[in-house]
């Protein structure tokens, strides 16, 4: 380009220009910047680049030349024109002969470049955040017509990329309040462990069969996978497999695998370096490192996007990973364990979820079962969740009453144990006189209306009412027998009737097995 932009086509280029930026943001933005920067100046190529300090390279944020754009245009600043404009932080024009004085520049020759000119984005408070820079193949005359174009557009390059910056740091910090929330989250868990809390309850037999599952487990450095509904108690199985494995000293770091801001999922994971990407202020540590020696849970595994999943993988096959914007591989030493509400095998034939992934963490698969499931264990933690919730709120420890028990029985608790403690704790609240639980209010309209009943009567039925308690307590038999009637370890036993009466009685009541 040797002529001035005059000044007529300058202000009508100038306008469509401004109208074509302002309505766009982020990458399209630095995409419409270059592109009609190139056409105003008439060069061959124009790019907008971020500053990453920590290698000393620029990455182009877009990059047009030769009417098409140039993807993913990284270099080292080292040896090329772009150098002084980043290190002195000022306007650098090359007028011309630009290969013959950067001849250690390997992209000019390629690119027929002749004249170069590049100035810093700077943020308010002077820190570089990268450059815009024009080149073309033939020599360059900065006139002020030029120059004034050229800064105009810096500006508002400069101002985008500090904007993004802003928006990154807040999502890391939005990011960083998430951490500490959940490492919170984790010192209460250490509490309620110091307090005998974190003891996994329940003697019916699926929970027998689980607990001793876990224990055959913990020790072993596998990596297990924990299934179950929601609220079941999958972290607090996670967390005894920790503390009963030899790994019980080092650190237990959880990860909720949803709630990571999507695009920070590889850093979270594998930590970052300074200027790695932009917004990228701190250089940090992810979570495979913080649980070097220990152990990490992958809650809500499920959830994990498909592009983290194969990095996943990756680190699961090889053993080590790399911090994102850092060259240096890590290895770790960590036992895994996950969790998931969802089904991992449909998601896997419904091609959500990766299956090699899958099979690498399905090594031991341990399912907690739902609380419906647990017969009896519904009143042995009402008591227990009772008694801490009596003594956490010093209030006095209520007695369950018979038709306590038949209303925690007859509700279905979809929400599970999560599901118990909070209708319990509402209902001690709310309690009347501090003595009779109010769980009538506290739990949720499914649950059998309350009978009129006198001190020390027992309750007294409607004909509907009881068919109701017979079918559910037929229901929870069949459940424990695996729906087998007849035999010692049949439902019939359990119940000590006759199996064919049984039979009969399942078919009146319109039960399927
Ligand atoms: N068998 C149990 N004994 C005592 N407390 C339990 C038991 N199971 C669950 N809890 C308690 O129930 C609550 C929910 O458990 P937890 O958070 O482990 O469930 P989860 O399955 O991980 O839930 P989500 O799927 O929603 O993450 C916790 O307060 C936990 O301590």
């Amino acid at each position: 380009m040797s002529a001035d932009v005059s000044p007529a086509f300058d202000q009508r280029l100038l306008d469509t220009l401004v109208r074509a930026l302002a309505s766009s943001s982020g990458q399209p933005f630095f995409e419409q910047l270059v592109r009609q920067l190139a056409l105003v100046l008439g060069v061959k190529g124009a790019w907008v680049t971020e500053w990453l300090p920590a290698r000393r390279r620029l990455r182009a944020l877009a990059f047009w030349f030769d009417d098409h754009y140039i993807e993913d245009y990284e270099y080292d600043i080292g040896g090329t024109p772009c150098e002084p404009v980043i290190n002195r932080c000022e306007l650098t024009l090359v007028p011309e002969r630009v290969i013959e004085l950067y001849p250690q520049d390997p992209d000019l020759p390629a690119l027929g470049a002749v004249s170069y000119l590049a100035q810093p984005l700077v943020d308010a408070g002077g820190v570089v955040l990268g450059h815009l820079a024009v080149l073309d193949d033939k020599p360059l005359t900065a006139s002020p017509g030029v120059l004034s174009v050229f800064r105009l557009f810096t500006a508002r390059a400069g101002a985008e990329l500090a904007r993004l910056w802003r928006d990154q740091a807040l999502a890391e910090r939005e990011t960083r309040l998430r951490v500490l929330t959940a490492e919170a989250a984790q010192l209460r868990e250490d509490i309620r462990q110091l307090q005998g809390e974190a003891e996994i309850l329940g003697e019916s037999p699926p929970m027998r069969r689980m607990r001793e599952e876990l224990g055959r487990v913990a020790a072993l450095d596998t990596t297990v996978l924990i299934t179950g509904e929601t609220g079941t108690g999958k972290e607090l199985v996670a967390s005894a497999l920790h503390r009963q494995s030899g790994r019980a000293a080092m650190p237990f770091v959880r990860v909720n695998c949803a709630a990571i801001a999507p695009g920070l999922q590889e850093s979270e994971f594998f930590g970052h370096e300074k200027g790695a990407f932009t917004g990228a202020l701190q250089r940090r540590e992810g979570r495979f490192k913080q649980a070097d020696g220990g152990t990490l849970f992958l809650d809500e595994v499920g959830e994990m996007p498909p592009d983290l999943q194969a990095k996943l993988l990756r680190v699961l096959q090889e053993g080590e990973f790399e911090r994102v914007g850092g060259g240096r591989t890590e290895k770790v030493d960590v036992r895994l364990l996950a969790a998931t509400h969802r089904d991992l095998a449909a998601m896997v034939a419904a091609g959500t979820f990766r299956q090699d992934l899958w099979y690498r963490l399905n090594v031991f698969p341990l399912r907690v079962p739902p609380l419906r499931e647990r017969g009896d264990d519904i009143l042995l933690l009402a008591r227990a969740l009772l008694a801490r919730f009596a003594r956490r709120h010093g209030l006095p420890l209520p007695e369950l009453n018979e038709q306590d028990e038949r209303r925690l029985r007859g509700y279905p608790w979809p929400g599970n144990v999560r599901e118990l403690e909070n209708v319990l704790e509402r209902a001690l609240i709310i309690s009347p006189d501090g003595r009779r639980l109010a769980l009538d209010r506290a739990l949720p309209e499914m649950a059998p209306a309350p009978l009129p009943m006198g001190p020390g009567e027992p309750a007294i039925l409607t004909a509907a009412e009881l068919a109701a308690l017979e079918k559910a307590n037929l229901e929870r038999a069949l459940v424990h027998c695996h729906g087998k009637i007849a035999g010692a370890d049949g439902a019939a036993a359990l119940l000590g009737l006759h199996p064919n009466t049984l039979s009969s009685r399942l078919k009146s009541l319109g039960i399927k097995r």
